[in-house]
């Protein structure tokens, strides 16, 4: 099952983008005995800023069709890192072909996108800066394949 991390802005080479290629680098070498990704990262910009709305219809395009949808949002719900694997795993035994996790930019995430997700899901209630959020949702995309495969990083 593939992945797609739709977000919105361009992320320049930084300490965030090394971590965010690290861990999707890791995912895939992990995932690959799984038949989880490649996990590959889908930047959206509204250049003219039409704001939440327009970026909901970049995003949208970005997102494979038929794919399981899961949009991050600091109102979702919270989940366990293996109950986050779990819900992955679950895709790929039902069959799909693709993920999308989608994290917006300054304004959030478009409520319409929203409550078309099959997963809301939130890093906790404080609201973070989105490179942050891909970093953090990369290295749970990671840890989730981990836990899949029962290797050791995560020990909870
Ligand atoms: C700067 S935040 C948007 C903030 C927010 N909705 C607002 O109105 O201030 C950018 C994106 O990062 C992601 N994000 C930030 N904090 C999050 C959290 N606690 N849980 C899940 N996603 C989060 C979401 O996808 C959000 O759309």
């Amino acid at each position: 099952m593939r992945i797609q991390l739709c977000v919105v802005g361009r992320l320049k080479v930084g300490p965030e983008r090394s971590l965010i290629d690290d861990y999707l680098k890791r995912f895939d070498r992990i995932g690959r005995g799984l038949s989880l990704g490649p996990a590959t990262v889908s930047e959206v910009e509204d250049r003219k800023g039409g704001g939440m709305g327009a970026e909901a219809v970049l995003l949208k395009r970005a997102v494979p069709s038929g794919a399981r949808l899961c949009v991050m949002d600091e109102r979702g719900k919270a989940m366990s890192s293996p109950a986050f694997s779990e819900m992955i795993c679950g895709w790929r035994d039902q069959g799909a072909q693709d993920a999308a996790f989608v994290i917006g930019g300054a304004d959030g995430v478009d409520p319409e996108l929203r409550e078309s997700a099959d997963n809301v899901l939130s890093f906790g209630k404080m609201v973070w800066p989105h490179m942050l959020a891909r970093v953090m949702l990369a290295e749970q995309l990671y840890r989730a394949a981990a836990i899949a495969a029962g290797t050791p990083y995560h020990r909870a």
